[in-house]
């Protein structure tokens, strides 16, 4: 099947004026991931899921926090030893003893943190903004010193006023050779459209490649993310399932398909995408609610009688994109809302053919059925109604001889 005939492309993208996208994919599934509570990743989980993303093509990965403890340091290090194609990156506070402990871990690049907003400042450091830039000054020297690329990052960037941020940017920029800037939108505050302000603000006072780090607390992130890159950033941060922080982080998934479907960007390895989601499900033990995008249950279920009638026909009338492209798998349902259409097609497809009088029989029982028993009916279910309808038929037909006789 050509690449073309996987999914509608967003045409109304030719009538919006934006700047070609130039990305790159920073998947934070086993750092930020990993701090949705209670999630605890294994050693030999977190080398699958690298593994896993380094196979689809994601440039960055962001391993862990090597100061969290011992365990975590030595999962980040044998991670940035695997010899993958995507660079490793782990995270640091503005603080020697992180950026030591990074240096242990061999990872290529180093995102140094500190927030810079009031509230963080007031309510978490207790210290001014200048003493803080200074840490992170000292951090990032100390690791370019000793020879790790490094990310800045700003936490909580979306509540910091954008003339400290350009300050801080440009100040760093100026002093050091950083890879990149970052800007996180941490209690996920922002929307598109100022997402992309901050983004294109940003962009205009720094020559650094921005990131941008978007949480999900008001069903935004993965939007975000998109007017982010839209506006200019470079490197675009994820996880998997959208895990994270609270309401979590931009879904790897839904970004990696918008990219394809709305950008044209077909670099990765999207049929990798269901496996890993299940695979994420099963490690940190969360899945995703049945109607998430791209890898919820129910992405390519479908039960209506007009939306089933016409994907028999062509999938595309009724599927953004077919789920081969994400190694999922398409389902059709038999249920309250199946029409007559739809109903022959499937049990055509388990080896069944009803005449047109058993078939109107039949979704008379499957509407009955359903209605009562509140949901969809199996396709066990389904083949029983189908020798009861069978049978009833016989008997009404026998019935008929006899009267006729
Ligand atoms: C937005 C984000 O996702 S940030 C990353 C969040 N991730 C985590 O917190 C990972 C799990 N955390 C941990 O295991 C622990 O909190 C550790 C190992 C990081 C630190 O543990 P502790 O040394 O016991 O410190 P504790 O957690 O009590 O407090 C954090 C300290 O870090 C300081 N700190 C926080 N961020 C920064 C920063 N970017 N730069 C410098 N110092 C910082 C705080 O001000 C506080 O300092 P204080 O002890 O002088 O008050
Ligand atoms: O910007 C970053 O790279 C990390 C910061 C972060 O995790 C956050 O603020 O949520």
């Amino acid at each position: 099947m050509s690449e073309s005939e996987q999914y509608s492309r967003n045409t109304l993208m030719d009538f919006i004026e934006y700047r070609p996208l130039d990305i790159e994919i920073c998947d934070v599934t086993l750092r930020d991931g990993e701090q949705t509570p209670g999630v605890v990743f294994t050693k030999e989980q977190k080398l699958a899921v690298a593994s896993e993303l380094d196979s689809m093509g994601i440039e960055v990965i962001e391993a862990g926090f090597p100061v969290v403890s011992a365990y975590e340091k030595e999962i980040v290090k044998e991670i940035a030893n695997q010899g993958f194609n995507s660079r490793i990156c782990c995270l640091s506070r503005a603080v020697k003893g992180d950026v030591d402990a990074a240096l242990e871990c061999d990872v290529d690049i180093v995102s140094i943190f500190i927030a810079m907003s009031d509230m963080h400042l007031k309510y978490k450091y207790h210290r001014s903004f200048e003493d803080m830039l200074g840490c992170a000054k000292e951090a990032i020297e100390y690791a370019t010193d000793h020879g790790l690329k490094v990310r800045f990052a700003a936490e909580d960037a979306s509540r910091t006023p954008i003339d400290r941020l350009k300050q801080a940017f440009k100040e760093v920029e100026n002093e050091y050779k950083v890879q990149y800037v970052s800007l996180a939108d941490t209690v996920g505050i922002l929307n598109p459209a100022t997402t992309h302000y901050l983004v294109s603000e940003i962009f205009k006072s720094v020559n650094t490649s921005i990131c941008i780090h978007c949480h999900d607390d008001l069903g935004m992130a993965t939007a975000n993310t998109l007017a982010a890159a839209e506006a200019g950033a470079k490197q675009l941060h994820t996880t998997v399932n959208a895990i994270g922080e609270r309401a979590g982080n931009a879904s790897l998934e839904e970004v990696l398909v918008a990219l394809r479907v709305q950008y044209g960007i077909d670099r990765y390895d999207t049929t990798r995408l269901t496996a890993l989601s299940r695979m994420i499900s099963e490690y940190s033990g969360i899945t995703p609610s049945v109607n998430k995008a791209v890898v919820g249950q129910n992405a390519f279920t479908h039960e209506s009688g007009i939306h089933v009638a016409a994907i028999l026909e062509e999938p595309r009338t009724y599927e953004l994109f077919l789920p081969e492209m994400v190694g999922g798998k398409r389902n059709l349902v038999v249920g309250k809302h199946t029409g007559t259409k739809a109903l022959k097609g499937i049990i055509n497809s388990i080896g069944f053919c009803l005449e047109r009088e058993e078939l109107c029989a039949l979704i008379e029982k499957v509407k009955v059925c359903t209605e009562e028993k509140h949901k969809s009916i199996s396709r066990e279910q389904l083949e029983k109604l189908i020798t009861q309808v069978r049978q009833e038929q016989e008997t009404s037909g026998s019935r008929e001889e006899k009267f006729s006789i």
